[in-house]
């Protein structure tokens, strides 16, 4: 087989600021930033050599090891689409991986699909490279500082047994390869990632495919911060993708194509316009060892929601309203104490939420580790980013390197102290959000 030349289409990891837990709620907003931290997925054509054509799309992983899925595809009756199913790989053990092939059938039946008529031979045999940027994954201390020095290190394990590092790897990924899947097939006359119409193809196809192969469970932030990158986000209404059937029925084609493309059912906002960050400070992450099980702690919100109405609407108003101060206050680079003024109360509502509603939210080693952080010179803020939990903290900083060592310092000491593992990540808050990048796969390794 041939390969053809590469494209390639990059989304953004998310840190949601402020707005955890009421930002599931059409009612609230959110303040979520886009990362530095990106998957890359490259799209390439096979061309058949000597007449042999073969339906199959391949997708692969190459910094984990034996992660390739390849899948074959067929049409589904006349408005069904696509159907996608992955082909046992022989020699190397049989894995799935849901996001992936949740969002094959979603994208390739959309291409498929849309237009004056169904068109299924519009699917051509092609590969796709997903290249993840380091600090999506906590890098083994067994690599070497060479292998740990490139831009996509080869992890030297399987995806399934990599620790994330919670940046929202799943909705990076969806986003990433919806956005190549769509610039492989479609001419720029019909995807054109640059204009509006673009992204909101790219949204809207993305957090459907997203949804089905997470079980809609989330607010769509991420998906969203991949496509568009730092927003005040408002979520769609979760009954926009309840027409959509399971991939493979005779009709899914046809509702993928009538949902992405409605001009009238989407109604999340996505303000761009009030997120920013101040000159000379950035947005940092500390990665914790130790999980949280963000379904379970939504659960327990949502519970004690329900049985304090008042109380709990009355802090989710709480919120929003610090919500917005801080993020004005960021936007419009105000000094270094009103910006710590703004997210001082952000944090304490958070801890709020969770002795009220009794998930661990901010638990008490974390507050213990926020308020030795918020200490140090040039941390002008910290919060437990997302739902919170024990995993995580997001930092903001001056954006020096006097600031990043004492950070780094005070972390080592800390680790030892406390008998936990906490890093900063090399990851900066960033404004933009998917885009197409300008180099080729088969310079990957040399990158
Ligand atoms: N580099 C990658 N290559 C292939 N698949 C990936 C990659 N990164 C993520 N995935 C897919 O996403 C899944 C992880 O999704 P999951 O919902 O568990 O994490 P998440 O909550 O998005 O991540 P995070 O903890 O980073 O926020 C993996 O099991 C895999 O299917
Ligand atoms: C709890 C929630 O509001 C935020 C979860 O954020 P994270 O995955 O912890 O970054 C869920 C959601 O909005 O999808």
């Amino acid at each position: 087989m041939a390969i053809g030349k590469s494209h390639v289409v990059s989304a953004p990891g998310k840190v949601l600021l402020a707005g955890g837990y009421i930002v599931l709620d059409r009612d609230y907003t959110g303040l979520v930033f886009g990362l530095s931290a990106r998957i890359n997925v490259a799209s390439q054509e096979i061309h058949p050599i000597n007449g042999v054509h073969l339906a199959e799309i391949s997708v692969e992983s190459p910094q984990f090891d034996n992660d390739s899925w390849v899948y074959g595809y067929m049409p589904v009756g006349n408005k069904g689409g696509v159907k996608v199913t992955q082909l046992d790989p022989g020699s190397k053990p049989f894995k799935p991986n849901h996001f992936v092939e949740t969002t094959l059938a979603y994208c390739l039946s959309y291409i498929a699909t849309r237009g004056p008529k169904p068109d299924p031979s519009r699917i051509k045999p092609a590969r796709f490279t997903i290249l993840a940027d380091n600090d999506y994954y906590s890098q083994p201390e067994s690599l070497s500082s060479t292998t740990k020095k490139r831009r996509f290190a080869h992890l030297g394990e399987t995806i399934s047994k990599a620790n994330k590092t919670g940046l929202g790897s799943s909705a990076a990924l969806v986003t990433a390869l919806t956005g190549a899947i769509l610039s492989q097939y479609l001419p720029l006359s019909e995807f054109d990632l640059s204009t509006a119409q673009g992204k909101a193809t790219l949204h809207n196809l993305a957090q459907a495919a997203h949804c089905a192969a997470q079980g809609k469970i989330g607010s769509g932030f991420d998906v969203a911060s991949a496509v568009y990158g730092s927003c005040i986000y408002r979520r769609f209404s979760p009954s926009i993708l309840s027409s959509i059937p399971p991939p493979g029925d005779k009709s899914f084609g046809q509702a993928v194509v009538d949902v992405v493309d409605s001009p009238t059912l989407w109604d999340q906002e996505i303000g761009k316009e009030a997120t920013d960050l101040p000159k000379g400070y950035a947005i940092r992450m500390v990665d914790v060892t130790g999980g949280t099980a963000t379904v379970s702690m939504v659960k327990t919100v949502n519970a004690w929601r329900a049985s304090h109405k008042e109380e709990a609407d009355t802090l989710f108003r709480r919120v929003e309203d610090q919500m917005k101060v801080l993020a004005s206050a960021l936007k419009e680079g105000k000094a270094e104490e009103e910006i710590r003024e703004a997210m001082a109360p952000v944090r304490k509502l958070m801890k709020k939420m969770g002795d009220e509603s009794g998930a661990p939210i901010e638990p008490d080693s974390q507050t213990k580790l926020l308020d030795e952080l918020e200490q140090i010179e040039g941390v002008v803020g910290s919060v437990v980013p997302g739902a919170g939990g024990y995993d995580a903290a997001a930092l903001v900083v001056r954006d020096d390197a006097a600031t990043e060592k004492r950070i780094k310092d005070f972390l080592t000491e800390y680790s030892a102290r406390e008998g936990v593992t906490a890093k900063l990540l090399g990851v900066l808050g960033e404004v933009e959000g998917a885009r197409v990048e300008g180099w080729d796969v088969a310079d990957w390794e040399t990158l």
